[in-house]
């Protein structure tokens, strides 16, 4: 009898589990294997009446024909690729994949405590079998983990391999290498996007690298709580900026038509405690992305900044903070080019300059301006590039201009509308009758909205709604009045001030005449001379 090797293989497979049922996929291979025995056995029967050439063959190639009978194909997955250290990403996005649709299914799961024992991800337990459906389909998945005979390794990933076995009728063949495995991995990852944690990025310093720690970013669990719902500002340009990401994660095809790399740049600005980093957190968490937070002052020069770079991933923000203090930018171009045009007396001072710039950062301008639109960008897409800034003014054009920095968004004073997102956040309410002078009081004064927030957080268990409203009502006239006694003073020093100017011009004038009287008769001598 010819040995069903497909059969003992599942079956003992199955008795591993030590199920109490058969496995659906082992039910079926059974099934399958039944046939082929019956097949074999009607030809052990009645096989004077087959030709002598196939009898012979059948003799000498038993697998062939059970291959040929069987019809069944298999694909394996392996966790690791070729020399063991990269993790085959199709491995995890199919466990992924696999997790979230069929753990519904498997009899036995195994449980991973994950984010701190905050949550279990419950996965197929090793030689558990599942059932997927894809358009009235059927696949079968199994999970198998087999141990190397030796028994000694260092390395125990060597020993253990561990791989994912599809199994399919061979109708299917076209259906799985054209679409459903690729249904697989694209929701795979996408899962993968959807609940990896995501991380905030800063980077090391450029003498750690060789290290112990070789890493470029030191990163940790982002958990910034902002949303855009929580973010006070006015609804339309919210909304405009809402859409505007959006509109960026849909464009992969619309950047590679137009031949630009797939990276958009914001400019956020205003005053401290408008809601400029809490908008980059609100955005990370909008997108889904992690954030690297690339503080300038640590980067030693352009190559640095090139390979911290480099070292980012897709779906990420690189967000600058404070452009305007980073780094001395706009001052150090406008110094080269004074440089350049100093006397040989001068090269002293220049030297000395050169000497402070060394002891700090080489980064320069144009490092900067390369980074944000150089060939960097080209070594994967999907990033958002924002600075963020106090003082707009001060920043050089060519940073901001169109193309690198794609949308300036002011974050500005609170406004009424803004007020009722942060009466909603902090108080959980739409609506007040001290409302109406709280627009009247915001219209006339100007608080952030961070000021505001504070106003609002109730500061113990007895604060009511009422209470917190008539804090800020009394903190905005209090700023009020502080900004008519600055504006006060303000006048009273521009007053004095012209005055003293007015008194100056007044004696100087007078002094001027006694020298034009000289000037006269000098110049009357001269006439006379002549
Ligand atoms: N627009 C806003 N919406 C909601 N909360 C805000 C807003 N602006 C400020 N806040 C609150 O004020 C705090 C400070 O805000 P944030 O750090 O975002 O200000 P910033 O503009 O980045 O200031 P800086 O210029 O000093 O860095 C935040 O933690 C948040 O609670
Ligand atoms: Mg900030």
């Amino acid at each position: 009898m010819i040995p069903l090797h497909f059969n003992n293989r599942k079956l003992l497979a199955s008795n591993q589990s030590m199920l109490p049922s058969i496995t659906p996929m082992a039910a079926m291979m059974i099934q399958g294997a039944y046939a082929i025995a019956g097949l074999m056995l009607v030809y052990s029967m009645f096989q004077n009446y087959f030709p002598n050439e196939l009898r012979g063959a059948m003799k000498r190639y038993p697998q062939k024909f059970i291959i040929l009978l069987y019809p069944y194909i298999q694909i394996t997955f392996p966790e690791y690729l070729g020399d063991g250290i990269e993790r085959s990403k199709a491995f995890a996005a199919i466990e992924r994949y696999l997790n979230a649709n069929s753990t519904k299914q498997a009899k036995r799961l195994q449980a991973n405590v994950v984010h701190d024992c905050k949550a279990i991800v419950l996965s197929m337990a090793q030689h558990e079998e599942v059932i997927d459906e894809y358009n009235g389909m059927k696949f079968w998945w199994a999970s198998i983990q087999t141990t190397a005979k030796t028994s000694i390794s260092l390395y125990p990933r060597e020993d253990e391999k561990r791989y994912f076995k599809l199994t399919f009728h061979k109708r299917y063949r076209d259906v799985i290498t054209n679409n459903y495995l690729k249904h697989v991995l694209d929701e795979g990852k996408a899962i993968t996007v959807r609940e990896r944690r995501r991380k905030l990025y800063t980077n090391n310093k450029s003498e750690g690298w060789q290290g112990y720690h070789r890493s470029k970013w030191s990163h940790v669990i982002f958990e910034h709580p902002a949303t855009f719902d929580t973010l006070a500002m006015d609804p339309h340009k919210k909304q405009e900026i809402v859409d505007d990401l959006i509109n960026f994660t849909k464009s992969k095809d619309y950047y590679v038509k137009i031949g630009k790399a797939w990276k958009r740049g914001y400019l956020l600005y205003g005053p401290p405690g408008t809601g400029k980093s809490t908008m980059i957190a609100a955005m990370a968490n909008f997108l889904k992305y992690d954030i690297y937070d690339l503080e300038l002052t640590a980067v030693k020069d352009n190559t640095e900044l090139r390979k911290l770079l480099i070292d980012t991933s897709s779906k990420s923000i690189i967000v600058i903070e404070d452009i305007d203090c980073s780094l001395n930018l706009t001052g150090r171009r406008d110094k080269k080019k004074e440089n350049g045009k100093r006397k040989d007396e001068e090269k002293d001072e220049l030297k000395k300059l050169e000497e402070e710039k060394n002891k700090t950062s080489q980064m320069t301008l144009s490092g900067l301006l390369n980074f944000i639109d150089g060939l960097w960008s080209a070594c994967g897409g999907e990033r958002i590039i924002v600075f963020t800034t106090n003082y707009v003014d001060k920043l050089d054009p060519a940073l901001i201009r169109r193309g690198r920095m794609d949308m300036r968004i002011e974050l500005s004073y609170c406004g009424f509308e803004a007020f009722k997102i942060l009466a909603k956040n902090y108080l959980d309410i739409d609506s007040h009758e001290l409302f109406a002078t709280v627009r009247q009081q915001l219209e006339e004064t100007k608080m952030t909205p961070a000021d505001v927030a504070e106003n609002l957080m109730p500061k113990s268990g007895s604060d009511y709604d009422g209470t917190c409203l008539r804090r800020l009502i009394k903190a905005l006239e209090e700023a009020k009045e502080e900004e008519r006694w600055k504006a006060a003073k303000e006048e009273e020093e521009r007053r004095k001030k012209d005055e003293t100017l007015e008194n100056g011009v007044k004696e100087n004038g007078e002094a001027n005449k006694g020298s034009d009287d000289g000037e006269d008769l000098e110049n009357g001598v001269k006439e006379n001379g002549k």
